[in-house]
């Protein structure tokens, strides 16, 4: 409805022309904000990617950042906002309430919508995880303003406006998406799509504590339990050092193994392309690119892998990326730092003895020690 994108823009007059003046009630929304996504206890590491690339919008615009932390009473919570200083933020709002206990959509899209109201915010950022996605969604909906999800890119222009770009038409193209008219711009960024900051030791500054006005009665979902998904702690792909990936040009499910052998040997989690979950080979969470998960690890090694867009955008803030594949015109050669032309299903079991005779001797000497 509020945004527009460059595709979408009138011939004539080009962006200036969609953008008029913004009303008058729009004007007092100042500074940058990052939703501080945690769930019992753990800050989401999405939340400091985001303060990262917060601050650097802020210094552009010559604004504050604000981290928004909003959870139940306690230590926990607070704690989330005194970090926020070591990564960045100005000052932090705080919404300590235990209605806020577990993630409900009512009371956090309730708690973030006031904070919003009361203390203006020109750019708010959120996490694209599940819970990010769905608490952005509501709150640009009930604020009816403009919401950019998945993100790849994001500045101001010199108009001070946000450039919002993300990948569309499956991915082939790139489009930058602005909210000119309505305020806050809302964006969400996948984990792992900007760089970890570094954490910087610093007294928290300034934290306004927003008192919520909601009673357990004003809200019609209640949690029973909490049950954890059975395979939600087995994959850190997104986070790991190091990964190992297949692709269709393994030829077979049975064929994976070799990937996973790989992996396990080098302390390393492992990934596939999406064709492989399409075919039931490898389990969703272990999908990379643009519809699975961005990695950034110090180590990529794809086997069998064309290098197709999609895949791309997940892989390339690897630090070094090693391909195998039996075509020297595959795409993946364009990216990869290494480019090792051959046969996958040859190469991953003679990688795996050659680490195994280096590595093991080492990590028994460790255990030893
Ligand atoms: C909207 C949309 C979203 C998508 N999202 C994703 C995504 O998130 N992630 C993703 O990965 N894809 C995604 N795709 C699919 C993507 O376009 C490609 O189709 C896919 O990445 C190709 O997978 P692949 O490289 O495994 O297979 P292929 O493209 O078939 O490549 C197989 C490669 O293996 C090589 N090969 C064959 N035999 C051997 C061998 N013995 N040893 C070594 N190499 C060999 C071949 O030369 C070839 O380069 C998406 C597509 C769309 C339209």
């Amino acid at each position: 409805m509020s945004n527009v994108t460059k595709a979408a823009m009138p011939a004539v007059g080009g962006r200036a022309a969609a953008k008029r003046e913004l009303p008058e009630h729009f004007k007092a929304y100042k500074h940058v904000w990052v939703f501080v996504e945690q769930e019992r206890g753990q800050v989401h590491p999405v939340s400091w990617e985001l303060m990262g690339a917060g601050r650097r919008l802020a210094d552009k615009l010559k604004v504050n950042l604000a981290a928004i932390v909003i959870g139940p009473e306690g230590e926990a919570t607070r704690n989330a906002a005194l970090e926020s200083f070591c990564y960045g933020a100005d000052l932090s709002y705080l919404v300590p309430d235990n209605i806020l206990s577990e993630y409900r959509n009512e009371s956090y899209t309730k708690a973030l919508t006031e904070l919003v109201n009361a203390y203006k915010p020109e750019i708010l950022l959120l996490g694209a995880t599940t819970l990010g996605r769905d608490l952005a969604g509501s709150v640009a909906t009930t604020l009816l303003t403009g919401l950019t999800a998945d993100c790849t890119e994001l500045d101001v222009d010199a108009d001070g406006s946000l450039a919002a770009t993300r990948p569309t038409f499956g991915g082939s193209l790139l489009c930058t998406i602005y909210t000119l008219n309505y305020r806050p711009q809302m964006a969400t960024v996948r984990p792992r799509v900007m760089p970890m900051p570094e954490r910087v030791e610093r007294d928290a500054s300034r934290i306004v504590i927003h008192p919520l006005g909601l009673i357990e009665d004003d809200i019609v979902t209640k949690v029973l339990s909490f049950i954890p998904d059975r395979d939600s702690e087995t994959s850190n792909l997104a986070y790991a050092d190091v990964v190992v990936a297949g692709g269709l040009g393994l030829g077979s499910q049975d064929n994976f193994h070799l990937v996973r052998q790989l992996a396990t040997v080098l302390g390393a989690e492992y990934g596939c392309s999406r064709p492989l979950v399409q075919k039931g080979w490898v389990s969703t969470d272990r999908q990379i690119g643009q519809t699975g998960k961005t990695i950034r690890p110090k180590l990529y090694i794809a086997a069998g892998i064309s290098g197709a867009i999609q895949h791309r955008v997940g892989v390339e803030g690897a630090d070094l990326i090693v391909a195998i594949n039996t075509d020297k015109n595959a795409p993946i050669f364009d990216f990869a730092h290494i480019a090792i032309i051959n046969d996958a299903l040859q190469l991953l079991p003679a990688l795996t003895a050659a680490f195994r005779a280096r590595l093991l001797p080492h990590s028994r000497a460790r255990i030893a020690s």
